[in-house]
């Protein structure tokens, strides 16, 4: 299939991304190197806020550029619409689009993907660098835009190949494999921690079980493929981590899955048997979030797989002129991973959404409903992408004093739930899908003029969010209080989230001020906090056993070391002197034996000297006897 321009090139894609201080390559003359915008977004609601300051981004180096990248799916025919240079720009080419624009143009992504690359090295590139220090960020978001079937669905969640979802899923659970948490002990609830006691730990355990059983019964719209985490782990080959380096003693994970269609929020975790009511989104100091939406906890990896397929069965699908199963909707998956330990709660947040087509309503041949739906959708994009351009703007804008453009955050749901990605609080990633077909040429340079504004775009570096053990509960409490008194004023205004400053808080105030429900609800609190706590106590009253009988053992072995060392020095003491021994026996034998010879040959000498004398003796006797006669004869 030879029918980009500039295959050759982009066969060879390195997937490396680019530092953005390198320089840009070398690009035609009169190329408008920054498109400066769309002109069909434009800020025209003055009412609208800025819940974070979206303008003032610091210029050093605690900043980053969002991430996005162009993805091309694969067609049968030839394609000349653009060209390629490097991997990290698109030019579409004049002269095939002439009716459309004089000039030529090039739109910069952060990195080009042909239509050779598969889902796997879109995941090894895009997500899991990110997922592989998860604490490093307090979250991400990875949203896929393009026109209906240029693959959105296919990159976030997948087809007969598993999207960038299933691989996180595999990810999570096979790295941290020693460190997930069994039961479901802290949770996110309205975006403040909570230490679930005793019966909230029942209570959700209950829920996931219903859920599981109801899941398996009732399958609608798109047949889900059952995608393996083995032959996803497979394909990664992803290691388990090591749990000390990563200072984590427990990891929870909870899952929620959501869909935005016609502007209304539906749950895609709720039990079939609950009526289905759209949900509210609440904002708590510019951390956005959906309430009441269900989360549920995933103590392994088959449980979060069946959480996102019981979730896929009920995403709104449809068919349109384009697509037989065109998503309608935009779907967001957010999977929250609380990390426990000796010091504090952490959490990570990250979204995958799946956005509707950004196709116009005529391509798709859209009547009565669908076209409805497509009003809706592009309501979204068109505001998601006046804010993009909105922030842009502000970034590039040379005249300071000038007031800034109004950020629109909350003009639509998908922007107002994005919040904490688009003002830099979380990692954006945005993936742009181009069907690089005819029909879409004009749709496409929009995605294309879109997904490069976004690419332009500074924000500062993500922060992490730490929730301190030891202070935690105090103000956990205090902001619960001040929750609750807000909500009665403003239901859809919740205070600060965490304040790790609680010097100037007046204590005794904030008791007295307190209704009977609010000290109810306190009480309850702690009553939670001393659960937990307590648990905590028994966990580690557990693990001082272990560590005693641990402590015996080594003493036992010890001891039996020192007695066994002992033996062996008698052993080889003994040996020591019984060979010494024997050899002084040796030696005194020998001496004795010299004694004795020499007292033999003492002996022998005395014995020829007696002999000896004895002779002598007998001959001078004899001479005297003679004597005698002669003596005699006279
Ligand atoms: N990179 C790719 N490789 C192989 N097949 C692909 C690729 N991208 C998309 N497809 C196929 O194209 C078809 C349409 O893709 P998909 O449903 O993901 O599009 P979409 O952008 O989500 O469309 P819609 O907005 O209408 O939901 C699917 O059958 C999918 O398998």
């Amino acid at each position: 299939m030879d029918y980009y321009p500039l295959q050759k090139k982009a066969r060879h894609l390195d997937f490396t991304r680019p530092t953005f201080n390198e320089p840009i390559i070398a690009l035609p003359e009169n190329t408008e190197v920054k498109p400066r915008g769309l002109s069909s977004y434009t800020a025209d609601d003055e009412e609208s806020v800025n819940d974070f300051d979206l303008s003032e981004v610091p210029k050093a180096k605690q900043t980053e550029n969002i991430n996005v990248y162009l993805r091309l799916r694969p067609i049968k025919e030839q394609c000349n619409f653009y060209k390629f240079n490097d991997n990290t720009v698109i030019i579409p080419q004049a002269s095939q689009l002439n009716q459309l624009t004089s000039t030529e143009k090039h739109y910069q992504f952060t990195s080009i993907f042909n239509d050779k690359v598969d889902q796997i090295q879109i995941y090894d590139e895009i997500v899991r660098p990110i997922l592989t220090n998860p604490f490093d960020i307090s979250g991400s978001t990875f949203a896929s835009y393009g026109v209906s079937s240029s693959g959105k669905t296919y990159t976030i969640l997948g087809d007969n190949s598993a999207g960038l979802v299933p691989r996180a899923i595999t990810q999570i659970f096979t790295e941290y494999d020693s460190v997930i948490a069994p039961y479901p002990c802290a949770k996110i609830l309205n975006d403040q921690i909570s230490i679930l006691s005793d019966e909230n730990v029942e209570y959700e355990i209950e829920t996931l079980a219903d859920f599981l059983l109801e899941s398996t019964k009732l399958i609608k719209g798109k047949p889900v493929k059952n995608w393996s985490h083995v032959e996803v782990n497979a394909e990664h080959e992803f290691k388990e981590k090591d749990s000390v380096e990563n200072k984590i003693d427990r990891l929870y994970i909870w899952i929620s899955f959501v869909e935005i269609y016609n502007e209304k929020i539906t749950d895609l975790l709720t039990n079939s048997k609950n009526t289905v009511r759209p949900l509210k989104i609440f904002s708590n100091g510019g951390n956005s979030y959906i309430h009441g939406a269900t989360w549920l906890f995933a103590p392994n990896i088959d449980t979060a797989f069946k959480i996102l397929r019981h979730g896929l069965n009920h995403i709104k699908y449809a068919a349109t002129g384009i697509n037989d199963h065109s998503s309608r909707s935009h779907t967001i998956l957010t999977i929250n991973m609380i990390s426990e330990s000796s010091m504090d709660y952490q959490l990570s947040s990250f979204k995958f959404c799946d956005l509707a087509g950004a196709e116009r309503t005529k391509k798709t041949g859209n009547m009565g409903d669908r076209l409805k739906e497509a009003g809706g959708i592009n309501n979204s994009l068109l505001v998601l992408g006046r804010c993009l351009e909105a922030v842009n703007q502000n970034q590039n804008k040379e005249n300071k004093k000038h007031p800034d453009r109004v950020v629109p955050v909350r003009d639509s749901k998908l922007t107002f739930l994005l919040q904490r990605s688009l003002s830099g609080h979380e990692k954006f990633v945005m993936i742009v899908n181009l069907y690089p077909t005819a029909e879409f040429l004009e749709e496409n340079l929009n995605v294309l003029k879109f997904g490069s504004i976004a690419n332009q775009i500074v924000v500062k570096k993500s922060e992490v969010r730490t929730f301190k053990r030891q202070s935690s509960r105090y103000s956990y409490l205090m902001q619960h209080s001040s929750m609750l008194n807000s909500s009665m004023k403003n239901e859809s205004i919740v205070e600060a989230y965490e304040s790790n400053d609680e010097s100037e808080l007046d204590d005794s105030f904030k008791w007295s001020s307190m209704s009977a429900d609010q000290l109810r609800n306190e009480l309850r609190s702690q009553k939670m906090f001393i659960d937990g706590l307590s648990k905590k106590y028994v966990e580690r009253e557990k693990e001082i056993v272990v560590m005693r009988m641990q402590i015996l053992e080594k003493q036992k072995e010890i001891r039996e070391q020192i007695v066994k060392r002992n033996e062996n020095d008698v052993k080889n003491l003994k040996e020591y002197y019984d060979k010494k021994m024997e050899n002084q026996t040796i030696k005194f034998q020998r001496q004795i034996n010299e004694l004795y010879s020499e007292v033999d040959y003492l002996e022998r000498k005395l014995r020829k000297y007696n002999n000896e004398n004895e002779v002598e003796e007998s001959e001078t006797s004899e001479e005297e006897s003679e004597e005698d006669i002669i003596e005699i004869d006279e």
